[in-house]
């Protein structure tokens, strides 16, 4: 049996909006396993984001659970909640998110010099970090130097350096054109067949073909779940 990094049980999400409840997540149960990559789907509003923020511990669900690694996120403290973030989550946004004036090195670093990790070591974890994304010669580029798949990339070394298991994607390559983000998603399914879990949002068909599975959420409830993809030659091959 494969380890579960991301367990939802029973989790929902209700927003008051004046007078009425927005049920943003209703009833949602999935497990993401390492290894996995699980591609999250559904229309504008279906509840994406908010279970990308429950997953990544930036949301508390209203009922139900929420576990990483085992851990309960209701049951940690602000500073155990921050802790896990900072070492065991990864995020990776639309808009990359990189630090504007520091290098793609030091972005890297970034959150292993959080950690305590002497910045020469950080340093040293950065440049294997992105060789692994295939840029190590852009180290000392700055964001607006580099292309948007290379920012994109680099975020995606940002969120896997150190001991991350779970890495939330919330439409990565939504700025890109389709061969870069090909390119991106690439590196993501590299990391997560290296024992990483991963979850990616996206409205893509194309793009979730990089997933071992999709579920499918519709009004905040999950609708439809695919299965395992089944061959080695579909998973390198990139799409269904
Ligand atoms: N802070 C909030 N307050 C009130 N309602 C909210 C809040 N955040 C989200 N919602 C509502 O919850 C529902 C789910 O929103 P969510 O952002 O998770 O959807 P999504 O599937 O990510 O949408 P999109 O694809 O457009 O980004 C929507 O009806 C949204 O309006």
């Amino acid at each position: 049996m494969s380890e579960v990094v991301l367990r939802f049980t029973d989790v929902s999400r209700t927003y008051q909006s004046g007078d009425t409840e927005v049920r943003a997540l209703d009833g949602v149960a999935f497990d993401v396993v390492a290894g996995e990559l699980v591609a999250v789907m559904g229309p504008s509003g279906s509840g994406k984001s908010t279970l990308l923020a429950l997953a990544g511990g930036l949301d508390t669900p209203t009922r139900g659970s929420v576990q990483v690694e085992g851990v309960e996120l209701a049951e940690l403290g602000a500073a155990g909640l921050a802790r896990l973030r900072r070492d065991r989550i990864g995020y990776v946004f639309q808009d990359y998110n990189l630090v504007t004036d520091l290098t793609a090195a030091e972005n890297v670093a970034l959150p292993r010099e959080l950690a305590g990790v002497p910045p020469r070591s950080a340093r040293r974890e950065a440049i294997a970090a992105l060789a692994e994304v295939g840029l190590s010669e852009l180290a000392q580029r700055f964001p607006d130097q580099l292309s948007g798949g290379q920012q994109q990339r680099i975020a995606i070394a940002r969120a896997l350096i150190g001991q991350r298991r779970l890495v939330l994607a919330d439409e990565p390559t939504g700025a890109l054109d389709s061969q870069t983000g090909e390119a991106v998603l690439e590196v993501l399914r590299a990391h997560v067949e290296a024992g990483a879990a991963g979850v990616l949002v996206t409205h893509e068909p194309r793009y979730a073909g990089w997933a071992d599975r999709a579920i499918f959420l519709r009004d905040g409830r999950l609708v439809d779940s695919t299965g395992p993809r089944s061959t080695p030659e579909q998973l390198l091959g990139g799409r269904p």
